[in-house]
């Protein structure tokens, strides 16, 4: 028999039970809720003004993954809260470009709005149902066009700035009671100043300098004309004297020559700047082993100190020591170990020559050897060593000249001539995107055929050099080399095998395998060091990043940001955010891009062991290739 108190007990504890199980699932459902990390739709809207503006900060490599996790935020000039965006404050890094329209609806949140000193130009965006808005800056840009007239209706408005732009039309009337900070002044706004009680409260200075308002707290407003309006372009033609409109011609026609005058002064003095004039004799920058100490060493040295020329290919038109002592030369670059120069001799035949450093105490003995062995290889994807010269002060490598730069200038640097005229603020408008004005973008064809060819010289090196440790030793992109054949680039792997002339792992840090995480933690070298310097490259090519540039916080760790960037960034599911915005537009390859990012991380392991050869790394790319050409 179940007496009734044990029935009512059964049901205060049912009761108990049920309300604890729809507590938990509550917190549960609630928790899930709270572990959403971002709201997609406030990310596409930050991506659209992300992709249609350039800045001095890298918005592209920085603004990835979320935008916001809870009440923090990784993005610069992002602030979250609740995992909702709550402010966007770009002030001061030249934003430039027009602001995508009605990119903002999306950010509901949205309470702090700056674009303060900055060069956006095109129409106020627009603001409407952003109720939470407290603060709008977005003076010190370019803006034109009129100002919203829904801005009134924006209820908890506290701060409008709008000063410093070219806006014209009239001030809509805005009234909203906590409105305190308001300032139009510095732009074309005519009309009344309407007659609310907020827009009367502000001082001259907020309407200061514009063409044509009026009213308080500014002069009152003329008494219109009683005479019926005449149509107001004729009049205006009709006031202006004969002289003023021809002036006006004349200037107006002389401005476009103006401007090209000074583009092709600034151009012609970049040139000037950039073409390094021929040696003067005892000039600091003369290539030292046209010297004239260095001559009297060449010449009067003990013969068992010094080698003379030796030349690797017989199909090269062979010069001696003297030839190249009196070729003209100039300075291609400087690296660690040592400066390139480009070297007309005057058989006309031109060359590259290294001078390298760290190699001082290093026997003749050693040099030779390891010149002979490379000098000896031949490969359609390596800098060919003409030749050498030995001295106990003075080592020279004669490189063949490769016509096109490197890899790391095709990749990261603006067009040189166009950013000495940056400064000047024509040109300024002219920026076109990131990397600056007048860089040629850098498609996926020509990313995927100078990558192809680095795997092939770097394979035929490992191929070739089975007991070296690290064969190359010192991959990256300023030793990657440039030559184009029509619209086809390829590439050419320089300054390899300097490895066993290094006297110390201080001088050795230097190389390219110094990144490597077994050569930082002190372990044994192998040919994956090489390996991994690819997947560095391979990361280079495919986001458009210098390595160790990376850090999204901005620390200035030297440890490979690169890769862990690009596997954070692609465990999360975001990979296509790691791409270069150069090939990430083309929307083509995108396939193969994120294929060859995958073998970049196997090559980047951590674990030597675990990454690929370069034979297979080739093979893999070949692959790739020949789907991308099967594709077209
Ligand atoms: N054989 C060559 N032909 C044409 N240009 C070359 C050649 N070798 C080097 N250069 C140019 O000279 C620049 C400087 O080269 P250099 O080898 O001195 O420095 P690096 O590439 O930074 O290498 P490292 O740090 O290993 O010394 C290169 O970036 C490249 O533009």
């Amino acid at each position: 028999m179940i007496t009734n108190s044990a029935v009512s007990n059964i049901f205060v504890v049912t009761t108990y039970v049920v309300l604890f199980v729809i507590s938990i699932s509550t917190m549960f459902v609630h928790s899930l809720y709270q572990s959403k990390e971002y709201f997609p739709e406030e990310r596409y809207a930050l991506m659209q003004i992300r992709d249609s503006v350039s800045s001095t900060l890298d918005l592209h490599g920085n603004w990835t993954g979320p935008p916001c996790n809870k009440n923090s935020s990784q993005w610069t000039g992002i602030v979250c809260s609740n995992g909702h965006v709550i402010g966007l404050v770009l002030e001061g890094i030249q934003l430039t470009g027009s602001l995508p329209p009605a990119f903002l609806q999306n950010l509901t949140f949205l309470s702090n709005l700056s674009f303060r000193n900055n060069s956006i130009y095109g129409p106020l965006p627009n603001l409407s149902n952003l109720v939470h808005l407290e603060s709008v800056l977005f003076s010190y840009n370019r803006f034109t066009g009129s100002i919203p007239s829904d801005y009134v209706e924006l209820p908890n408005l506290k701060q409008l700035e709008l000063q410093q732009n070219y806006l014209d039309g009239e001030i809509p009337p805005f009234d909203q009671p906590k409105l305190t900070v308001f300032n139009v002044s510095y732009n074309q706004l005519q009309g009344f100043i309407p007659n609310t009680d907020v827009l009367q409260m502000f001082s001259e200075s907020s309407y200061d300098h514009n063409s044509n308002l009026c009213g308080i707290p500014l002069e009152p407003c003329p008494v219109p004309p009683p005479s019926p309006p005449v149509n107001p372009p004729q009049s205006k033609k009709r006031k202006l004297p004969t002289w003023i409109i021809v002036l006006i011609a004349v200037v107006a026609t002389l401005i476009p020559f103006m401007i090209m005058f000074v583009f092709f002064y600034c151009y012609k003095k970049a040139q000037e700047e950039e073409t390094p004039k021929e040696r003067p004799a005892g000039n600091d920058d003369s290539p030292g082993w046209t010297d004239k100490k260095m001559q009297h060493s060449v010449s009067t040295e003990d013969p068992e100190r010094r080698v003379d020329l030796q030349f690797f290919d017989k199909n090269i038109p062979v010069f001696d020591l003297d030839d190249l002592l009196r070729a003209s030369a100039n300075v291609l670059g400087k690296g660690n170990f040592g400066t390139t120069y480009k070297a007309n001799l005057e058989s006309g035949t031109v060359v590259a020559v290294k001078r390298v450093k760290y190699m001082n105490n290093l026997s003749k003995k050693e040099f030779l050897q390891q010149m002979q062995l490379l000098g000896k290889m031949r490969h359609e994807n390596l800098v060919q060593i003409i030749s050498f010269y030995y001295s106990k002060e003075e080592k020279l490598i004669v490189y063949e000249f490769v016509p096109d730069g490197s890899l790391f200038e095709l990749l990261h640097v603006y067009d040189k001539v166009a950013k000495k005229c940056l400064s000047s603020d024509i040109f300024y408008l002219l920026v076109l995107e990131n990397r600056g004005v007048g860089r040629i973008p850098l498609n996926w064809a020509a990313r995927l055929s100078i990558i192809k060819d680095i795997a092939k010289g770097m394979a035929f090196l490992h191929q070739s050099l089975p007991s070296h440790k690290v064969p190359h030793a010192n991959l990256k992109s300023s030793n990657v080399l440039i030559h184009r054949d029509r619209q086809s680039y390829h590439s050419k792997l320089t300054n390899y095998g300097f490895l066993p002339l290094l006297p110390s792992r201080k001088s050795s840090e230097k190389l390219a395998v110094g990144w490597s995480p077994e050569f930082c933690k002190r372990k044994k070298l192998t040919h994956k060091a090489d390996v991994y310097c690819f997947g560095i490259i391979l990361l280079e090519v495919i986001t458009g990043k210098i390595p160790g540039e990376t850090s999204p916080a901005g620390n200035d760790e030297k440890e490979d940001d690169l890769s862990d960037w690009v596997r954070m960034v692609v465990n999360n599911d975001w990979s296509t955010d790691i791409l270069d915005v150069e090939i990430l537009a083309s929307r083509e390859g995108h396939n193969e891009m994120l294929k060859l990012t995958d073998i970049a991380l196997q090559c980047t392991d951590v674990a030597p062991e675990k990454r690929p050869k370069m034979s297979e790394v080739l093979r893999t790319i070949e692959e790739i290739d020949r789907t991308n050409h099967e594709n077209d």
